[in-house]
């Protein structure tokens, strides 16, 4: 599933295109077609959820792995990734501390964000905007001429994905998901 959103960020409208990888069974090669893809990654665990917690450093290690091979076109310098621990609001249920979402962050060097996606939009727009302001900041792309990528180039790779509308039905959400299902057997 591929969700767009649209913001403006320092002054430049900007064109994402989220691709959420929920509940989809992969094999390794669309995992790596799908991190090839991506030009900022959002690995995204629940606070409620140890094993998404857990899976974290793994998918962060693919996502350097993947765009520090030879095949990679483009620069050298490794891809932005935040680590987003969502779900915050339910506190009842939390099974991962901010505590341990930091030390994680900290030992990877990656920027972290606790949010809820049910609770603020701002909270989860801040991620995009963080991805996209570190890859502005590579100097891979300038302002207004950011790569260009055609969905149905992406369809074509990965058939099981559709074009759809940002907004969940609530009409608020961005919808974003952990990348647990990225990872090879
Ligand atoms: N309370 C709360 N619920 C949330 C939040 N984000 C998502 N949910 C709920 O969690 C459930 C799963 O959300 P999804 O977006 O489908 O998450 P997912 O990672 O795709 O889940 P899988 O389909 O199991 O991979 C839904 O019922 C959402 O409404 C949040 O920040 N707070």
């Amino acid at each position: 599933m591929i969700y767009r959103h649209m913001a403006v960020i320092d002054g430049e409208m900007v064109h994402f295109e989220i691709l959420d990888t929920a509940g989809q069974e992969e094999d390794s090669l669309q995992i790596e077609e799908k991190i090839k893809w991506g030009d900022g990654f959002a690995v995204v665990y629940s606070v409620t959820d140890r094993c998404s917690f857990d899976e974290v450093m793994r998918l962060c290690f693919l996502i350097n792995h993947i765009h520090s091979s030879p095949k990679r076109s483009g620069g050298s310098e490794q891809p932005p990734v935040v680590i987003v621990a969502n779900k915050k609001d339910l506190q009842f249920d939390r099974m991962v501390s901010t505590q341990d979402g930091e030390n994680l962050s900290k030992a990877l060097k990656l920027p972290f964000y606790e949010i809820s996606t049910r609770d603020s939009y701002e909270e989860t727009v801040a991620v995009f905007n963080t991805l996209y302001q570190e890859l502005m900041r590579q100097g891979h792309f300038s302002p207004g001429s950011f790569k260009r990528r055609t969905v149905s180039k992406v369809m074509e790779k990965i058939p099981k994905m559709q074009a759809s509308s940002t907004l969940n039905s609530a009409g608020r959400s961005l919808s974003f998901n952990s990348f647990r299902d990225y990872i090879p057997e």
